[in-house]
């Protein structure tokens, strides 16, 4: 099962792209994963949130293949625990799913088409995060997902 991460912009920061780096470099260990990163639209005082977010949202369409089992990122989504990602995970590689799709927003978040792709809607927490910070969180639960699947030590039960 291949693992794909959607997301809009790059990452501004160094510690970010370190820590995403990481944990992308972790995560590959256990599936093949690939990480990409759509064009940002401009914001600026005129922005339109609407706009930015249909105009984001269709370039995001347009690299979902069908056949994926789509998880859409957004804090008002559903919580896991990490040992519920894991099973998840678990549960998809039984079933032979050929590709899974997780997707970040950028900055003014998702459009409604985007969110209606999901197959899931999941929350890292109900506080809202940077879209980058978001990337990094999810990585690190991937991979802590990935460990409880195999039982190794990383999450100390
Ligand atoms: C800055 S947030 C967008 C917030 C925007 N106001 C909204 O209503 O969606 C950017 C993206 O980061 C992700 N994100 C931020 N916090 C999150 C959380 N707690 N759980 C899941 N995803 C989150 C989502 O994909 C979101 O679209």
């Amino acid at each position: 099962m291949k693992l794909k991460l959607i997301c809009v912009g790059k990452l501004s920061e160094a510690f970010l792209r370190d820590g995403v780096e990481e944990y992308a470099r972790r995560l590959q260990r256990y599936l093949p994963f690939s990480c990409l990163e759509l064009k940002e639209e401009k914001s600026g005082k005129k922005a339109d949130p609407r706009l930015i977010r249909e105009l984001e949202g269709e370039r995001i369409l347009g690299r979902i293949p069908p056949e994926a089992y789509v998880f859409i990122l957004d804090e008002r989504g559903k919580a896991l625990t990490s040992e519920g990602l894991a099973a998840l995970l678990e549960g998809h590689m039984v079933q032979g799913t050929t590709e899974l799709v997780a997707v970040i927003g950028g900055a003014y978040g998702l459009s409604d088409r985007v969110r209606q792709r999901g197959d899931m809607i999941l929350s890292l927490s109900a506080m809202t995060f940077t879209h980058q910070m978001a990337r990094l969180f999810l990585l690190e639960q991937l991979y802590r997902g990935c460990t409880i699947m195999r039982n190794e030590p990383y999450h100390n039960r």
